[in-house]
């Protein structure tokens, strides 16, 4: 795939800087087109000043973009290059033309098990590469997912978590939903640095594409508790294949979640997801 954005020093005056994106994590998100050959990218401005100070985030700051720059996916949000100047990181990202996944799934209320499937079997073959180059996502989420301008699914925000200072705050903050049990119990933290943590999340997304909501949705002290238990009831009218997936991936027992290579070879993956015949009928024609 030809690499438009090649160089490696990049800065401001290469970018015509379009319409604001919104704000994303950590700052405000511009389009942005490249003067030299017009390629369309999302700028990323983040200020120093609101990166935590001290020489830990810097180091930080820099595998993160390490990290970043050298992963390459068509369901990994890619990340170009960067700059700064004095005050500000610049981050040149991929531009996902159908922004956030959440907003579609908040809209929608809930996916077509067709579609649901499509963006779970994508969330599968990216996590199948993060997890081969040893990056644990940790933070899978609706709120983390774009959408492509074809309709594919970006993951981004990923590894920024596990190198991300874990200050309690921003897993406290955050929604509980997600938190794998290994992550909510106290006591021992290594299981945080086991990829299967990714697994579960795969399995809460998973269920409130299909439902609308997430499966251990409640008040902050039930959730907790909920998810220590994989206390969740699967809604009837959910497909009987569905149920089975979701519940081979809401185990406790990391080591007994269903592995990343038969989730993608599941019959409710296969049975919507492989192209010709035995794919059921979508409101889309194949692609
Ligand atoms: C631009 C964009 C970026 C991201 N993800 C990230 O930036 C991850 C964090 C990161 O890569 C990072 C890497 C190194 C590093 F040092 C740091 C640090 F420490 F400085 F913070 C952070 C996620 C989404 C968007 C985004 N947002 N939007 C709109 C919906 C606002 C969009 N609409 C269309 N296309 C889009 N791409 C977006």
């Amino acid at each position: 795939v030809d690499q438009p954005l090649v160089p490696k020093q990049f800065h401001l005056g290469m970018f015509e800087i379009g319409r604001p994106l919104g704000k994303g994590k950590f700052g405000r998100v511009y389009l942005a087109r490249e003067r030299g050959t017009g390629f369309i990218c999302a700028l990323k401005v983040l200020y120093k000043s609101e990166l935590q100070q001290g020489t830990g985030v810097e180091k930080q700051v820099r595998r993160e973009i390490e990290i970043q720059s050298n992963l390459r996916h068509p369901n990994i949000l890619k990340l170009y290059g960067h700059f700064h100047d004095s005050k500000r990181i610049f981050l040149i990202l991929e531009f996902a033309g159908k922004g956030e996944l959440y907003k579609h799934l908040r809209r929608e209320s809930r996916f077509p098990e067709w579609k649901a499937a499509q963006y779970i079997a994508q969330m599968a073959a990216a996590l199948k590469y993060l997890h081969r180059k040893h990056v644990i996502h940790r933070d899978i989420k609706p709120e983390n997912i774009l959408v492509g301008i074809h309709g594919e699914i970006k993951i981004s925000d990923f590894g920024w978590s596990v190198h991300a200072p874990n200050n309690r705050r921003n897993t406290l903050c955050g929604t509980l939903d997600y938190l794998p049990p290994e992550m909510i119990k106290s006591g021992s933290k290594d299981n945080w640095y086991n990829e299967k943590v990714d697994l579960w999340s795969l399995g809460v997304l998973m269920y409130e594409f299909l439902v609308g909501e997430a499966p251990f949705e409640d008040t902050p002290i039930m959730t907790h508790k909920r998810i220590a238990r994989a206390d969740m009831t699967i809604p009837e009218w959910v497909s009987k294949e569905a149920k089975d997936l979701i519940k081979k991936l809401l185990v406790l027992d990391p080591e007994k979640r269903l592995p990343l290579e038969e989730v993608q070879n599941h019959p409710w993956i296969i049975k919507h997801c492989v192209k010709g015949e035995r794919a059921t009928n979508r409101e889309k024609p194949a692609k």
